[in-house]
């Protein structure tokens, strides 16, 4: 028996199947779907088996045996192996890490790999030879070298070079981390806290994790992952050198809502509108054709309710589910509105939980156990073999594009496997994407609408306040005088008020004041964003960080301060303008620490605070009846970004944070401050009206030749020096001219709007068409053209035949 077999080896050069030949003791058990170990290039590698066939146009004496069988059961459904493959060819990446991104992260992880010692250990330069004093191996190199210092990573280097040393990859499966290094205070909390105020300028890293873990439970541990955005490892270490902390080995528990106890809740009895709704996603099914619905409902609409319903009638079908959640709006709420209906029959997937328990989820729905998944985007992927229905609520939201490759968009994943079972998709949303909008209106996919909310809740009256106005009239703080006098208001009333500080496009920077200087970044260019907690200068792109200016190095004056607005400096001016108001602020900072989101948001619902501030974070999926007031700061901060989606996100987002206020029996108010009121973008979000703002953005996609009207691909180039990728990225565009269809256009090569990130030049070059069915041929041809300037000369390329990121 021979197999056709996929290695992981993320090269274009080996991007195509391999022949082995299967002995024996594997001939009963091996199926497609199966991960092995096979020998390439003289060393054992990881690889699917994708096929299993007699013929091989080598001859099989000539071929290599599969060393090891990793699976017993294939973790990839046939399903799953031909979908990789339309994945591959339609985002054009490589097989290899389309089908790595079908698994769950503990079983594509990298390979450990050990150094072993090839001569004496005396023959080694001084350097090296104390870490091969006890064994001939050294366990995990990728972490030795993250420790290791330069001169040792130089002498190990050469060591390999000269044979002395050799690299082995260790491929394990599982998830061995059960046991993980915690940390936690050793000293009481005041104590802490001292300690950091005299470590701060001497040693802010560790005063920052200080300063962090005294405002904290005092019995509270963390993983080094948790702590690492305060301070390093090495930070961590010497603190507990210090017995300031103390470190152990704990166990960490696998399911996240083991224990939790959620009311079960039956179906609600449908209003006329979502009656009809229902009714035509159940004719689907019954039809059993592949059906994609756009449902537009208001927000507030109960479009939740639907997919519980619809839910419902695919488990009694004996199908299963899948339905999709940006990663922001999986919240508890969220999530325990679907455990509450289905009990332990779902699965949640989201980011945060650990690679095992992650896995663990994976299990379940591949094993049976469970026939619902609820998660983010990778989601899509959910090993089940009888799929029934596919949800994806918000479905305009980016963040259902990978951004790394393979380049997948879920939406279309999810339409090619419901294709494979015949069953419907369902795209939610109160502000649908141009493009599925676009296409409900040309029919391709059915149309549902929803324009009222539940209960008869009228939509939120929006105020929009000019705040230039404000300006003129003497107000500098970053509130307008009404919302001040609203949130007042709302305290008084024992209600609440959210509070939205659109930072997207809008950093927190340092600026002179007196010679105009911004601190960038010396690798991208980019300005340096400010950190408060670690009183540190970082870049959002390469994470390089310094400390804090205290004088202008290009003036030398002490006028250097802090521009924009972060929601910490929002808070801190609300508490001043606000006697004894009660605020919780939610943002990453805030927000990092696991079941520190929960916590937040139940304690808001409780009334524990008058206000919820936070970042885009707070503007999906939140239903509490006492919210009446939402507040948007900032509403155009994104307008100006160099995208032509920045229109369409302002709109989307402020329509959903909107959408918080009066859900229940309360009326509710928001409140919109903004530098643009007369922008279409805003105006429309005023009016509720969803069709206006639809009309007016596709005039101006269609004028500026913007999807829904063409389609385009993105070619990005990279490179070390400047010249050579003008150069190359020249030579691409007219390799794409000659080779497109006249009615194809080209723009390019052109800087990206970030010229430079992590010391690597950008460039790119735009494709913009209607029907262009050479497209991904012509694609694969220009990557094998260029194949040897990206392996030789350090070139990148990326492809991306459907950007979402357009900076
Ligand atoms: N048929 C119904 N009868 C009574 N209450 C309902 C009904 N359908 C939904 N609700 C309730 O109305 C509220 C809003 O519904 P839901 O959250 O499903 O709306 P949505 O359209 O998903 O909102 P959004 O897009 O704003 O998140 C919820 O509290 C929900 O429980
Ligand atoms: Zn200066
Ligand atoms: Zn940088």
């Amino acid at each position: 028996m021979i197999a056709n077999v996929i290695v992981d080896v993320p090269s274009q050069a080996v991007d195509r199947i391999f022949d082995y030949s299967v002995p024996d003791e594997f001939a009963e058990t091996i199926t497609r779907g199966c991960r092995v170990h096979v020998p390439f290039a003289n060393r054992p590698v990881q690889g699917f088996v994708i096929g299993l066939t007699d013929q091989s146009d080598i001859p099989v004496s000539k071929l290599k045996p599969i060393q090891e069988q990793i699976d017993l059961i294939p973790p990839l459904t046939e399903e799953l192996l031909q979908l990789a493959e339309k994945i591959k060819t339609e985002t054009l990446s490589l097989h290899v890490a389309v089908l790595k991104a079908m698994l769950p992260q503990a079983m594509r992880a990298k390979y450990q790999k050990n150094l072993h010692l090839q001569t004496a250990p005396e023959t080694l330069e001084a350097v090296l030879q104390p870490f091969f004093k006890e064994s001939s191996v050294m366990a995990n190199w990728d972490e030795w070298r993250k420790e290791a210092d330069e001169e040792e990573k130089k002498a190990a280097a050469r060591a390999i070079r000269k044979g002395q040393l050799s690299v082995e990859p260790v491929v394990s499966t599982k998830d061995a981390a059960k046991k993980r290094l915690v940390f936690g205070l050793a000293v009481k909390n005041e104590k802490a806290r001292e300690e950091a105020e005299t470590l701060k300028i001497k040693a802010p890293k560790q005063a920052a994790v200080l300063f962090y873990l005294a405002d904290q439970d005092k019995d509270s541990l963390y993983t080094v992952q948790e702590l690492e955005t305060y301070g390093s490892k090495a930070a961590l270490e010497t603190l507990v050198k210090k017995d300031l902390l103390h470190k152990q080995q704990a166990v960490v528990k696998r399911d996240p809502y083991e224990g939790r106890e959620f009311t079960a809740t039956g179906n609600l009895d449908l209003l006329p509108e979502q009656d009809v709704v229902l009714k035509e996603i159940i004719d689907c099914m019954e039809s059993e054709q592949q059906r994609t619905f756009l449902l537009r409902g208001v927000t507030g609409s109960g479009k939740t309710e639907i997919y519980l319903q619809a839910i419902e009638r695919t488990l009694e079908e004996k199908k299963e589910a899948i339905v999709l959640v940006p990663e922001i709006s999986l919240t508890p709420q969220m999530v325990n509105r679907f455990k509450a209906r289905f009990g332990s029959r779902v699965a949640v997937m989201h980011s945060a939980l650990s690679k095992g328990e992650k896995y663990d989820e994976w299990k379940k729905i591949r094993d049976g156990e469970v026939d619902v998944v609820v998660g983010a985007r990778s989601a899509i992927f959910a090993p089940f073999n009888n799929l029934g229905i596919i949800i994806i609520d918000e479905e305009h939201e980016a963040s259902y594009k990978q951004e790394e490759a393979p380049r997948y968009h879920a939406r279309s994943v999810a339409i090619m496997r419901a294709e494979s079972y015949a069953c419907p998709v369902i795209l939610g949303s109160a502000t649908p994407s141009l493009e599925s909008y676009a296409r409900a209106s040309k029919g391709v996919y059915r149309l549902l609408t929803m324009e009222n909310r539940v209960n008869d809740a009228a939509m939120p009256a929006v105020t929009l306040v000019d705040m230039r106005d404000e300006l003129r009239q003497g107000n500098r703080s970053m509130f307008s005088d009404d919302l001040l006098e609203r949130i007042e208001a709302r305290r008084l009333k024992g209600e609440q008020t959210v509070l939205l500080l659109n930072r997207r496009g809008y950093s927190t920077f340092i600026m002179c004041r007196d010679c105009g200087y911004v601190p960038q970044c010396p690798h991208c260019d980019i300005s340096l964003t400010y950190h408060r907690t670690s009183q540190a200068l970082q870049c959002h792109y390469c994470g390089y960080s310094e400390t804090l200016p205290v004088r202008c190095p290009e003036c030398d004056s002490d006028q250097i301060r802090f521009f924009g607005t972060g929601t910490q400096k929002v808070e801190e001016e609300l508490r001043k303008q606000l006697q004894d108001i009660r605020i919780i602020r939610m943002d990453v900072d805030t927000t990092r620490k696991k079941g520190s989101h929960e916590k937040l948001l139940t304690e808001f619902g409780n009334g524990g605070a008058d206000i919820l501030l936070g970042t885009q974070m707070i503007a999906k999926g939140l239903d509490f009846p006492n919210i009446t007031l939402v507040g948007v700061l900032a509403a155009d901060s994104m307008l100006h970004l160099p995208d032509f989606r920045a229109s369409e996100r302002t709109f989307q987002l402020l329509t959903q944070v909107a959408g918080r206020a009066g859900r229940h029996k309360k009326t509710g108010e928001v409140l919109v401050q903004t530098y643009s009121p007369n922008h279409y973008s805003i105006t429309e979000v005023k009016q509720h009206d969803y069709l206006s703002f639809y009309e007016k953005e596709m005039q101006i996609r269609k004028m500026g030749g913007y999807p829904p009207f063409y389609y385009i691909a993105m070619i990005q180039i990279s490179h070390p020096e400047l010249q050579k990728v003008v150069e190359v990225t020249e030579k691409m565009s007219s390799f794409l001219r000659s080779s497109l269809s006249e009615t194809t256009k080209i723009f390019g090569p052109v800087a990206s709007p970030i010229p430079r990130i992590k010391d690597r030049y950008r460039y790119q070059c735009m494709i913009k068409y209607k029907v262009e069915p050479k497209l991904t041929e012509v694609l694969h041809d220009l990557m094998s053209s260029f194949q040897s300037d990206i392996a030789r000369n350090d070139v990148q390329i990326i492809i991306d035949t459907n950007p979402y990121m357009m900076m």
